[in-house]
């Protein structure tokens, strides 16, 4: 084999470029439900509707737990993970809600 053909990658480096891209995706998948949730959070203000709506949450919940399932992912962390990005939601509608109708 002559010299220039010998590879000098990182043996991980094909598995890990994959892995970038598929966290570029998902950051990428974050931004869009954001900018979705927060038309929800300015609809809810103006509605005067709670930033919290439990029982879509739950139901929420119950699906993705399904589909991380038939994914072969591990439920729990699943849930775990959409609990983080829907407090955030939560908390951003709150926000919204305040510059809305702020406080005198
Ligand atoms: C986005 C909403 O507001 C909240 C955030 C949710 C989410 O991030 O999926 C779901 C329910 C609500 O508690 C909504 O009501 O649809």
């Amino acid at each position: 084999m002559s010299e220039a053909a010998v590879s000098t990658e990182h043996p991980l480096a094909p598995l890990r470029s994959q892995i970038d891209e598929i966290d570029a995706q998902l950051l990428q998948l974050l931004a869009r439900r954001f900018v979705l949730t927060d038309e929800v959070g300015h609809y809810k203000a103006q509605q005067g509707l709670p930033p919290v709506d439990a029982e879509r949450e739950a139901a929420q919940m119950v699906r993705i737990a399904e589909r991380a399932t038939a994914l072969q992912v591990d439920p729990q962390l699943a849930q775990q993970w959409f609990r983080l990005v829907i407090d955030r939601v939560v908390q951003r509608h709150r926000e919204i809600a305040d510059q809305q109708h702020p406080v005198a």
